[in-house]
């Protein structure tokens, strides 16, 4: 079994459990009360100079244990906006992240930015979830979904005045992203097989993602040189857990990040 499948496993008897405590029909009604969302893809779009970055709230990993025991989200996520972050990533998955819906509720009430539900999204039930705890995007994994399932996914994310990240691993991947009409790409250069980085995947996929989407690089950020070799790559955006979450100064940090890009760009 892949690591995916084995993370899907767990994130679907979680799914499980919390739908027996809140089925589907009371999530809705909190979703649709929950305050209108903030437009992301405008968000990661709009900055004028360098790189928007996608700033992440992450405890742990598959691939490195322990990152930072992270005691206030909220504290973080405040520090990220500061430092100049276009989207906060708050990962929800328990088991392997160590991440979780009060976490996103904790950000949600610390910053005015969009927010990134980072899940493994494989039921309608997520998409509801994640508006009616705050959130203004949502990850979908191509791998982890059919053409059918990614297409209505992503219909009711945008009907719900969100948007998706779709992300992708191959050159089939980002053809399916594009068929659906995702308007956020990410190019992820972890292997999900193997959990390995390769960022020479980044400038070969980022080339056929349309003008017009907005190309996120996930994965693999340790310093301005990558971050920069990204956005020399085509990227709008960069998504950054480890190096943010391990840093004495995530604000800082952020900071650098964002403006990297800038020289490039002109
Ligand atoms: O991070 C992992 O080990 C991982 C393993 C399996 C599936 C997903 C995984 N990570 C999710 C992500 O996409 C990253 O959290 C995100 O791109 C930030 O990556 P990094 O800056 O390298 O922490």
């Amino acid at each position: 079994m892949s690591v995916l499948d084995d993370i899907i496993l767990g994130v679907r008897e979680d799914l499980d459990a919390r739908k027996i405590l809140l089925p589907l029909e009371e999530v809705r009604i909190l979703a649709e009360q929950a305050p209108a969302p903030r437009n992301a893809y405008a968000a990661l779009a709009a900055q004028a100079e360098g790189v928007s970055v996608i700033a992440e709230v992450k405890r742990k990993s598959p691939s490195k244990g322990e990152l930072s025991a992270i005691q206030d989200p909220a504290e973080l996520a405040a520090a990220y906006e500061r430092g100049g972050a276009s989207v906060i990533s708050v990962l929800t998955e328990e088991r392997r992240f160590g991440g979780s819906l009060a976490d996103l509720d904790a950000v949600r009430a610390a910053v005015n930015l969009p927010i990134l539900r980072k899940d493994f999204t494989v039921d309608e039930y997520q998409i509801w979830e994640a508006r009616a705890h705050g959130a203004d995007l949502i990850l979908l994994i191509v791998a982890a979904l059919d053409d059918a399932t990614l297409a209505s996914f992503l219909e009711l994310t945008e009907e719900l005045g969100m948007h998706a990240l779709v992300e992708t691993h191959t050159a089939e991947e980002v053809q399916r992203a594009v068929a659906v009409g995702a308007r956020i790409i990410g190019v992820n250069v972890r292997n999900l097989k193997t959990l390995d980085i390769d960022r020479s995947v980044f400038p070969v996929l980022a080339g056929l993602i349309p003008s017009g989407a907005v190309v996120v690089a996930e994965s693999g950020v340790r310093d301005i040189s990558d971050v920069e070799s990204y956005v020399a790559q085509g990227a709008r955006a960069v998504l950054v857990g480890e190096a943010l979450v391990s840093h004495s100064n995530p604000e800082a940090t952020v900071g650098e990040f964002t403006r990297a890009g800038a020289a490039l760009r002109h």
